[in-house]
């Protein structure tokens, strides 16, 4: 069985226990991690406070810092594929698709190097003839960076980069569940030349490691990605430390489909936006809002698409659909969709499990017009498209909005002024007109109501990981007169 370590202080180290992670394809143990615990924990936070404060790394020109981050990006680029593979036995994400995410992710890494050395300060126009002041941007501090199991790389890359480029220090929680590929990119933060303690990279499991970093007295700031109940445990472990936080939470995001669009481009995008990573993407277009008119349209060319999806191994570069990472993630699908129809969704296609091993489900769509369906309102992160249908463009916009997350949504339609009013209109972090689930490092991304707060990606996520401290300089050689005014 493979082993993987820790990354603690510049060293690769086992965890004070172990675990076996499974195959979601099989359902069996196929590789051995290090399960990082409290003693674990505050190694690495110390060897991050330490970094944070001595040289190197505190006396590394902004410059200095950009090129350590150009050297990550490149063995990032020239090891996408075996990081892709290691990812895709681990969490069962298709080949397909971690080749093509982790080699765009060191273009994230290129683009928070050229970042690093454009973090500027101000000066600021005081209203006192005897002052200079100005506002410097310093490192947050210690950032705790706390990840779910899909898309590790790509989702711990937009809180990395970001943080290195503001001179930050960092302990990187990889998911219990498939840790396998953030583990081996240790290795490369390694071999970039990154002083020892600036990024520490441990797993295990989240009341024992999550718990200890988020709550740890040494970090500044919080950086989450995951489940809306477990933010909750995050931002009650802040209290401990009064650490600022973002959160990058769920989604039930909006699909709307408008009689006038290109309905084989929109069916294209919707398979796209909900059956691709097996529906495990936050930003799953996992509710369709469709004209009336164009339904049963819309949906047999769905149905078509959806059952010739080529279901099987991940590391086939052939398959379209693999196995959800986790029997539990499974369950979860197979449990809903159950209350869906009995709560009077009406299954369209799908709804089972292929036979044999893994943690497979079939590509499923549920109409959920005139029933109360659970599967509007809660994420399945799993390949379950759930349909409502609209006579207006007034009921499209408050069915969309009829959610408690406002992670993305997706609008498809020839008319540009509707488009326009849908777009201001819908309450969601991100809105894609004509297009679906596209990224950009250049493009932050973030939600609204119960999909979180701070956006990742993009220049804003950079200043985020500093804090100003206004500098104050008074440039008249008389002695301060009388001290008791205020100046
Ligand atoms: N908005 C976004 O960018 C994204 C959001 N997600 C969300 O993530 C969820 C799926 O991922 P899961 O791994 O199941 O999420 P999760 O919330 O169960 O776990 C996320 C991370 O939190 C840790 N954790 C668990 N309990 C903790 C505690 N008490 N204290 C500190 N850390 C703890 C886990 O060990 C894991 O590393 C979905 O809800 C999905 O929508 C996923 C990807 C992107
Ligand atoms: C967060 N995101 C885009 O804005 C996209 C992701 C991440 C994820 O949820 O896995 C994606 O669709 O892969």
């Amino acid at each position: 069985m493979q082993r993987f370590q820790c990354y603690i202080n510049g060293e690769f180290a086992d965890g004070e226990a172990r675990f076996e992670s499974i195959d979601p394809t099989t359902g069996r143990a196929w590789a051995e991690m290090p399960e990082a615990r409290e003693a674990d924990v505050n190694r690495a936070v110390e060897a991050a406070r330490i970094a944070l404060h001595d040289q190197p790394w505190s006396t590394l020109t902004a410059t200095q810092r950009g090129k350590l981050l150009y050297k990550l990006a490149d063995l990032v680029a020239e090891n996408a594929g075996r990081l892709a593979e290691l990812e895709t036995r681990d969490t069962g994400k298709i080949i397909r698709e971690t080749s093509s995410q982790i080699a765009y992710v060191a273009d994230y890494y290129r683009y928070y190097a050229g970042i690093a050395d454009k973090i500027e300060g101000s000066y600021l126009p005081i209203d006192k003839p005897d002052m200079d002041v100005w506002l410097r941007r310093e490192p947050i501090g210690v950032v705790a960076m706390v990840v779910p199991w899909n898309s590790q790389l790509f989702l711990s890359a937009v809180k990395i980069g970001p943080a290195l480029a503001a001179g930050c220090t960092m302990v990187v929680k990889a998911s219990e569940d498939g840790p396998a590929p953030l583990l081996e990119f240790a290795r490369l933060v390694h071999a970039a030349g990154f002083p020892a303690g600036v990024v520490n990279i441990v797993t295990g499991f989240g009341p024992s490691c999550g718990a200890a970093l988020s709550r740890h007295p040494q970090v500044d700031h919080i950086a989450f990605t995951g489940g809306p109940e477990t933010a909750r445990h995050i931002v009650r472990n802040s209290a401990e430390n009064l650490a600022s936080t973002s959160l990058e939470l769920g989604g039930k995001s909006p699909f709307i489909v408008f009689a006038d669009a290109d309905l084989e481009s929109a069916a294209n995008a919707q398979i796209a936006g909900i059956f691709a990573a097996t529906g495990q993407s936050c930003v799953a277009g996992s509710r369709l809002i469709v004209e009336k008119s164009v339904k049963d349209r819309f949906l047999q060319i769905l149905k078509s698409k959806a059952e010739t999806i080529r279901i099987g191994s991940p590391l086939e570069m052939s398959t379209e659909v693999g196995p959800l990472a986790t029997e539990r993630q499974c369950n979860h699908v197979k449990a809903l969709v159950a209350r869906s129809l009995a709560a009077g969704a009406k299954l369209v296609t799908g709804g089972t499990a292929p036979e044999g091993a893994g943690f497979y489900y079939r590509p499923t769509i549920l109409d959920c017009d005139g029933s109360a369906s659970p599967s509007l309102e809660n994420e399945f992160f799993g390949p379950v498209l759930s349909v409502l249908s609209f006579e207006t463009e007034a009921e499209a916009l408050h069915l969309a909005n009829d959610s408690r997350f406002g992670l993305a949504a997706g609008v498809f339609t020839q008319n540009l002024t509707r488009a326009h009013r849908l777009m201001k209109g819908i309450r969601a972090g991100i809105v894609w007109v004509n297009t679906y689930r596209a990224v950009s490092p250049v493009a932050p991304f973030g939600g609204f109501g119960l999909s979180g707060h701070g956006r990742e990606g993009g220049l804003e996520a950079a200043l985020d990981y500093t804090r100003s401290k206004t500098v104050w300089l008074r440039t008249s050689d008389d002695p301060i007169p009388d001290p008791f005014v205020m100046r």
